[in-house]
């Protein structure tokens, strides 16, 4: 039987008097493929950061491998986020005084948890071992890009979450960077939740959930 990772229960989130999110409930199997697709301000990246454990809802309730994240400390969510979820966003995110090679290092300095070799797999598979020196100055959008997705997964966190992980690049980069995530979410064993308003995306998921208003209209599998 799969294994829920991430349970998200009637989510509601109030902004400025305003529901933006509105019971919103996902369950997240470990080997998932989800795709939360809907228009400019859908509510997405409010639903993002919720279950990023970045933000707390104003009701419903987050729960990692059955564990309710409201009845943690804010230090215990931090170490809970830091063990469990990678992060890819849009505007990749990288510092740019590191290198790639330090850059895809950070969380596993967070975490005290050193594995080069890991590291050495990620920027061979994702192809940018070539890069590994250079600065973000120096590199394309899409190398930039691989790079923001091998920090995800430096320490194999159980779910990668992908805010507009493509929305800086050209369709056909968009495709290599999708080929990438899927081959790399097998290799890692962990379940990819990718947050977009770009249709493209649509067809490469297994479950595909559209978001509108702040609500769930329809769901597809
Ligand atoms: N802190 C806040 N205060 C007030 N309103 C907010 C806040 N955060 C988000 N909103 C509102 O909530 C709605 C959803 O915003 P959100 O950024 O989650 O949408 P989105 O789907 O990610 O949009 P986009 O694709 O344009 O980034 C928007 O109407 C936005 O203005």
């Amino acid at each position: 039987m799969t294994e829920t990772v991430l349970d998200a229960n009637n989510i509601r989130v109030v902004r400025d008097g305003r529901d933006v999110i509105e019971d919103v409930s996902l369950s997240i199997p470990t080997d998932d493929q989800l795709l939360v697709q809907g228009p400019s301000g859908a509510g997405k990246t409010t639903l993002f950061n919720v279950l990023g454990l970045l933000d707390t809802p104003t009701d419903g309730t987050v729960r990692i491998r059955g564990e309710d994240t409201a009845s943690l400390t804010e230090r215990k969510r931090a170490e809970l986020r830091r063990e469990t979820l990678g992060f890819i966003f849009q505007d990749f995110q990288l510092i740019e005084d590191l290198t790639a090679w330090e850059n895809a290092a950070l969380p596993q300095e967070h975490t005290g948890t050193r594995d080069e070799e890991w590291l050495g797999t990620l920027l061979s598979q994702l192809e940018i071992e070539d890069r590994a020196e250079h600065y973000p100055a120096t590199l394309s959008g899409g190398e930039k890009q691989r790079v923001a997705i091998a920090r995800a997964l430096a320490n194999r966190p159980a779910i990668v979450l992908a805010d507009e992980p493509t929305g800086q690049l050209d369709p056909e980069t968009t495709e290599q960077v999708l080929d990438l995530l899927f081959r790399l979410q097998e290799t890692a064993n962990t379940a990819l939740v990718v947050i977009s308003h770009d249709m493209q995306l649509e067809p490469r998921f297994d479950t595909v959930v559209q978001l509108k208003g702040g609500k769930i209209r329809t769901e597809t599998a």
